[in-house]
């Protein structure tokens, strides 16, 4: 699944069941959640499980705009353009103070409306919700949560994980070596003006609630 569209943040993660045939494969949300990606999956095993990671919203629009302003870093000092980046306050809220859907890393965290073109595909006990935010602060429950899910012998456990103070996320250590995920997994954030963090919250709080109704869980993100 190969793009040369700038990558979004957020994952849908297919695990074939067969015994044989074991896949795993990340994919790009803004091009598996639209169009006939679902069927094609299905197409392909019709008893796949998928795991949807999800983020509270807000904070994955500001993931997805930190990598977006990263990569037009890199691209304008390649080729010596220098074009002023906008900050995240002037793309997310329009002059007249309303929300800006059409800025995709925003429309992309309308997590209802990409899963329910999935729950036409697959059962939904096919699909696992794993909290992002959990997974960042505690991988190991969520990682339990997850081989349980898929049917996998319990392996994982606290000693393959020791928190990186450096990085400030939770990286893998084995008998060999310690490994933190890359440079690009974990950025800053740029601050945003906290009102603007209030009104995409409050926003957000409808489509939320769309999305935990979907799932039959209260992933309880915030509405301030
Ligand atoms: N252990 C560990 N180390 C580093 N980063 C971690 C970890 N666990 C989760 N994360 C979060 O993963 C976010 C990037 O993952 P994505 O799936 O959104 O990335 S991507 O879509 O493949 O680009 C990334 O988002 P940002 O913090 O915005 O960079 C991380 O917060």
């Amino acid at each position: 699944m190969s793009s040369s569209v700038p990558r979004q943040r957020g994952s849908i993660i297919g695990s074939v069941r067969s015994s044989s045939e074991v896949g795993n494969s990340s994919h790009r949300p803004a091009k598996t959640m639209r169009g006939q990606v679902p069927e094609r999956i299905r197409a392909m095993n019709a008893s796949l499980k998928l795991l949807l990671i999800v983020r509270e919203p807000v904070t994955r629009a500001i993931s997805d705009y930190t990598q977006l302003r990263s990569h037009a870093a890199t691209a304008s000092s390649s080729s010596m353009v220098n074009s002023p980046q906008r900050s995240f306050e002037q793309l997310a809220i329009r002059p007249d103070g309303s929300v800006n859907l059409a800025y995709r890393p925003l429309a992309i965290s309308l997590y209802h409306t990409f899963l329910l073109r999935w729950l036409e595909v697959f059962q939904r006990p096919q699909i696992l919700i794993v909290n992002g935010d959990l997974l960042i602060e505690d991988p190991v429950p969520q990682l339990h949560r997850i081989e349980k899910f898929l049917g996998l012998e319990p392996r994982i456990g606290r000693h393959n994980f020791y928190f990186n103070h450096t990085k400030g996320f939770f990286c893998l250590r084995n008998e060999t070596a310690d490994k933190c995920l890359r440079e690009s997994k974990g950025r800053r954030h740029p601050r945003v003006d906290p009102t603007v963090i209030t009104k995409l919250r409050r926003f957000f709080g409808e489509h939320n609630q769309r999305f935990y109704d979907l799932v039959g869980e209260d992933m309880g993100w915030p509405e301030e």
